[in-house]
């Protein structure tokens, strides 16, 4: 079994080192302003201490070279001590000082990182709440947003890289300011040392990152197999079709070539990196060359051979944790640059409608007209031409095989899709002139593929927007949904968490998450709602008497006798209106509607249960 790579990802792979480096700049300035953001004081001192332990560095260092013409000068040993005393001190000084200002600035770091973490994360949530419902049925933008939310992870980590990075930096600059001071021609050298290091920690860096963007299908892959062979939710099918072997099979396939793949990747990265650090050991050869030339002819003294030896080896330490420092920063770099890219391109998925209130209690009328919906990607569409008007207090029922619309032309009417083609009107405006959020305050929807929230009882009911009669609101919709039976077992009432997989959480069977998917529905004051096909009749009938006066209220349902409580069926056929009329109309026309109930009356419904067969 492999997924195939596809163009986003092949995309990211071939991305250049140029064109890395081109966008790098501006993840950083992104980094800083969610920095700023999250903490101004913490970056203050991080920079602070940074800058302050180069500055005590290169001090350390003039320090040293004064120290070492004091020792080595003419004279009498005592007195040359006595001379060296003030230096020696500014030495010890100096160098306790720096080590506090970089413990200073690291802790900085270390406290910054999980905030800038947070706010990257606030912002592709932001994002994607932003987004339009059908945003999530574009592959691009599940992709972008993957993408994004591990570049949020790595966020964090860009904080360290950069302190390491800005550190390391001002004391190489301080160590060649030493150096320039002591002699000036060792310092083009010393600087060519760098260029080819960075170039191989780069390339090392690119080759690792685009192995992990190759590989990214695979590794997926590998997740979901092992989420499958070991979650809850699939254990029962994993156990009854002894799927187990082949499950750890691909499992181990899919490792073993993530594995080749993998390792080919490191040995192209340490071979580049291994060519850069040889490189910089010949220049570095070089710098010594030269002092010793220096010192034979007699162009440099002893005192100022030695200070220039330990100033080259601070500037090549530095050197060193600047090319790492660097290398992590544009790794890093390359994941922030995929959130930072989210971040841009997530106003084209954005919601962009009216500021119009929707009327507080629903609309008196929801008008269709060429009404029509393609998914993206798509070439046919899913609701097709619809023309449809449904008044106040009016009881759909929508029916129709699977895959006919029906979901989708629900989804339409509440406002949550805005159509393609066509218009879709609440009370004479377009749904998309009003304000989404007014608009869905007054919808409520049980969908067929709801949620099992990990919350209380009480949040799975309220959903964080409780009403003014508080518990006893809930209480009451759970009883008109039927599920006050189980909100009575729960050892502790409306505060027992649901959290099923957690401690101390408490799990639910299928028929009682269902009621209290409803039981949301009928907390929200005006339902108009898209009930779960195979809610109970019982539950229809309640739903027809608290629907009466109010806004429409729409269900879907596979059980054709359900439908008799509605005003209206409509019969769905590839995304058009096939059939419409009451329950018994459409009985009496001998059409599709009563063709299909005829043969579900004939047969149990497949999908009710699950049977068990020993032999
Ligand atoms: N996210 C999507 N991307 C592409 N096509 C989709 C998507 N969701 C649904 N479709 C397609 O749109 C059509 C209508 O789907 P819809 O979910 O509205 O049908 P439905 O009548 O509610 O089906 P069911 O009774 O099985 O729930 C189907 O052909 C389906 O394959």
């Amino acid at each position: 079994m492999r997924l195939k790579e596809d163009a986003h990802e092949a995309r990211q792979a071939s991305v250049t080192a140029r064109a890395i480096a081109a966008r790098l700049p501006s993840a950083l300035a992104r980094a800083w302003r969610l920095g700023w953001r999250a903490d101004r004081r913490c970056v203050l001192v991080l920079l602070a201490g940074t800058l302050v332990c180069a500055l005590l560095t290169a001090a350390a260092l003039h320090a040293i070279a004064s120290l070492l013409a004091h020792l080595l000068a003419p004279g009498d040993a005592a007195g040359r001590l006595r001379d060296a005393v003030p230096a020696l001190l500014v030495v010890t000084a100096a160098t306790g000082l720096a080590y506090l200002a970089d413990a200073g600035s690291r802790l900085a770091a270390a406290r910054l990182a999980p905030q800038v973490h947070r706010e990257a994360d606030l912002a592709v949530i932001a994002a994607s709440t932003r987004a339009e419902l059908g945003a999530y049925h574009d592959p691009g933008f599940d992709k972008a947003r993957f993408a994004a939310t591990e570049g949020a992870k790595k966020s964090g980590e860009l904080v360290g890289g950069a302190q390491g990075f800005v550190s390391a930096t001002a004391q190489l600059a301080a160590a060649t300011v030493v150096v320039a001071s002591l002699n000036a021609l060792l310092l083009p050298v010393m600087l060519l040392a760098v260029v080819p290091r960075v170039w191989g920690a780069v390339r090392a860096a690119q080759i690792t990152h685009a192995t992990a963007h190759r590989n990214l299908a695979d590794s997926r892959l590998r997740g979901v197999l092992a989420q499958y062979a070991t979650d809850g939710s699939t254990a029962p099918e994993v156990r009854a079709y002894t799927m187990s072997g082949f499950l750890l099979d691909q499992y181990r396939a899919t490792s073993h070539r993530l594995e080749r793949e993998q390792y080919a990747g490191a040995r192209r990265g340490a071979l580049a990196q291994g060519a850069g650090d040889l490189l910089a050991a010949a220049t570095t050869a070089a710098v010594w060359a030269g002092i010793v030339f220096l010192l034979v002819n007699g162009d440099m003294s002893v005192a100022a051979a030695a200070t220039t030896v330990l100033a080259v080896r601070t500037a090549n330490a530095a050197l060193t944790g600047s090319v790492r420092a660097s290398a992590s920063l544009f790794t890093t770099g390359l994941y922030v640059t995929d959130w930072a890219t989210f971040i841009d391109t997530a106003p084209a998925w954005a919601m962009n409608r009216g500021t119009l209130r929707a009327p507080a209690a629903g609309p008196d009328l929801i008008e269709a007209r060429g009404l029509t919906f393609t998914y993206p990607r798509t070439a046919t569409p899913a609701v097709d031409k619809v023309d449809l008007t449904i008044g106040r207090g009016e009881v759909i029922a929508l029916v129709g095989e699977n895959g006919s619309g029906k979901s989708t032309l629900a989804r339409l009417l509440t406002g949550l899709y805005l159509p393609t083609q066509g218009t879709i009107t609440w009370d004479g405006h377009p749904t998309q002139d009003l304000d989404p959020n007014t608009l869905w305050q007054t919808i409520a929807l049980v969908p067929q593929d709801y949620t099992r929230w990990s919350l209380t009882a009480r949040e799975n009911v309220t959903l964080g927007r409780p009403r003014p009669g508080g518990d006893r609101a809930v209480h009451e919709a759970a009883r008109h949904a039927g599920a006050d039976t189980v909100l009575a077992q729960l050892p502790h009432g409306l505060n027992t968490s649901l959290a099923r997989s957690w401690w101390g959480g408490h799990d639910l069977s299928g028929g009682q998450w269902q009621r209290l998917a409803i039981a949301r529905g009928f907390h929200k004051d005006e339902p108009t709602s898209a009930l779960d096909a195979r809610a109970e009749h019982q539950l229809f009938t309640r739903l027809r008497t608290l629907a009466h006066g109010r806004a429409a209220t729409l269900f879907i349902t596979h059980r054709l006798a359900n439908a008799a409580v509605a005003d209206r069926v409509i019969v769905m056929h590839d995304g058009r209106i096939t059939e419409t009329g009451t329950y018994d109309e459409l009985l009496a026309a001998e059409g599709p509607f009563a063709e299909m109930k005829n043969l579900q009356d004939r047969r149990a419904d497949p999908t009710d249960a699950v049977v068990g067969s020993a032999s």
